[in-house]
């Protein structure tokens, strides 16, 4: 077995079926996750050839942070659930690899620990902060102030879920709660809570003047979260957004959206440069992250190969996690003839069974 497959068996022989099955799991018929990873498996790379690729760099700037790869750790939530160390060990991993982390609402570690943790491994140690918007305004501010207080660089804003989405798994197991002694830390001692955590609330009240108020209250580059569509995405420029993160939620929300992928030329289309285009879903290979930064997107994120490797390892898990695909990204890109991200372009992109 070749690759991050490796880890996802571990963490399944390791975990409870009913945590593995959250992590796993999907909405609907899981259409939606499983054309993630298929759509990869559609295209081919075109490489180019006698290009000079020694001393390429795989370095990116994100939002103004420096990042060693573009491939970044998508926010997922529970990480207490895969592992003991939880959130903690994939901080100390991800700064390791110099990567950004995306922590976020659903964190059963606060974020204060999180960065504090990531900076004891590399003092200039990136992380940033996902925000679930919660219908009492105080609420959010408070999440929003906690994370900038932590010393978060960003703020990534889920706008995929009006309403969360329906697991059948979850469902058909009974999952709905965390164990005991598990809580999404973030939610604790909250304006109207205190002494208590709150539960997180999906609502779809939300628009695009809620974007405007946070904008507003905050200096804070913003990410929003789930664009599929390019019309939102030129909504999000007009709205002073600083980036767009292409994602169907891990095919957790939508079950019928597009695989990441497919969405993003629209999308890279439609922003022209203007702010960068992040994309999640499916990445599971340094030759899938290469596929995705020819098409447009400045960085990937992964979800669940990172939850596979704090589950399989923890700590020394999430950085074998992150290696491999930091290794098959140098190693793709040489095959490809690209020195450095800026070199991977769309041309080097083709439908597998119809070359060019
Ligand atoms: C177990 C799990 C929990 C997740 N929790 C969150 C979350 O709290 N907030 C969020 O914005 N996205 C969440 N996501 C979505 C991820 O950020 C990301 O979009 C997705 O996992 C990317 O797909 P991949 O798992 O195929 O890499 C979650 C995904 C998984 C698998
Ligand atoms: O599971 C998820 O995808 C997710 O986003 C989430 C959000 C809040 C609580 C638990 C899970």
């Amino acid at each position: 077995m070749t690759g991050l497959a490796r880890f996802e068996r571990r963490a399944r022989e390791l975990l409870d079926p009913v945590h593995y099955d959250f992590f796993a799991g999907g909405a609907g018929d899981e259409v939606a996750l499983a054309d993630n990873e298929e759509a990869f498996g559609r295209l081919a790379l075109l490489p180019r050839i006698l290009r000079d690729t020694t001393g390429g760099s795989t370095a990116v700037t994100l939002l103004g942070d420096a990042c060693e790869m573009p491939i970044f750790v998508s926010p997922t939530a529970f990480h207490r659930l895969a592992h003991p160390g939880g959130e903690r060990a994939t901080a100390r991993a991800t700064a390791a690899a110099g990567t950004v982390l995306v922590t976020g609402t659903a964190a059963t570690t606060p974020v204060a620990d999180v960065v504090a943790e990531a900076r004891e491994i590399r003092e200039d140690a990136t992380v940033w902060f996902q925000l679930y918007l919660q219908p009492d305004p105080e609420v959010t501010a408070a999440l929003v102030r906690r994370a900038e207080r932590a010393g978060c660089t960003a703020l990534v804003v889920t706008a995929d879920s009006p309403v969360f989405g329906r697991r059948g798994r979850d469902d058909r197991n009974g999952f709905h709660d965390l164990p005991p002694g598990l809580y999404a830390e973030n939610m604790r001692d909250l304006p109207g809570g205190a002494d208590r955590v709150r539960p997180i609330e999906m609502s779809g009240a939300f628009t695009w003047e809620h974007l405007d108020r946070l904008r507003a209250r905050t200096d804070l580059p913003i990410v929003v979260k789930g664009v599929l569509h390019p019309e939102d995405a030129r909504l999000a420029l007009r709205h002073g957004v600083d980036a767009v993160l292409v994602s169907n939620h891990g095919g957790r929300q939508l079950d019928v959206a597009p695989a990441t992928v497919d969405a993003l030329p629209a999308v890279a289309e439609a922003v022209r440069g203007r702010i960068p285009v992040l994309l999640d879903g499916g990445i599971r290979s340094g030759a899938d992250a290469v596929m995705a930064l020819a098409l447009g997107a400045t960085a990937v994120g992964v979800g669940r190969p990172v939850l596979w490797g704090l589950a399989a390892g923890g700590e020394k898990g999430v950085g074998e996690v992150l290696e491999l695909l930091r290794d098959e990204l140098v190693h793709t890109m040489a095959l490809c003839g690209a020195a450095s991200p800026g070199d991977l372009t769309g041309d080097l992109v083709t439908r597998r069974g119809a070359p060019r």
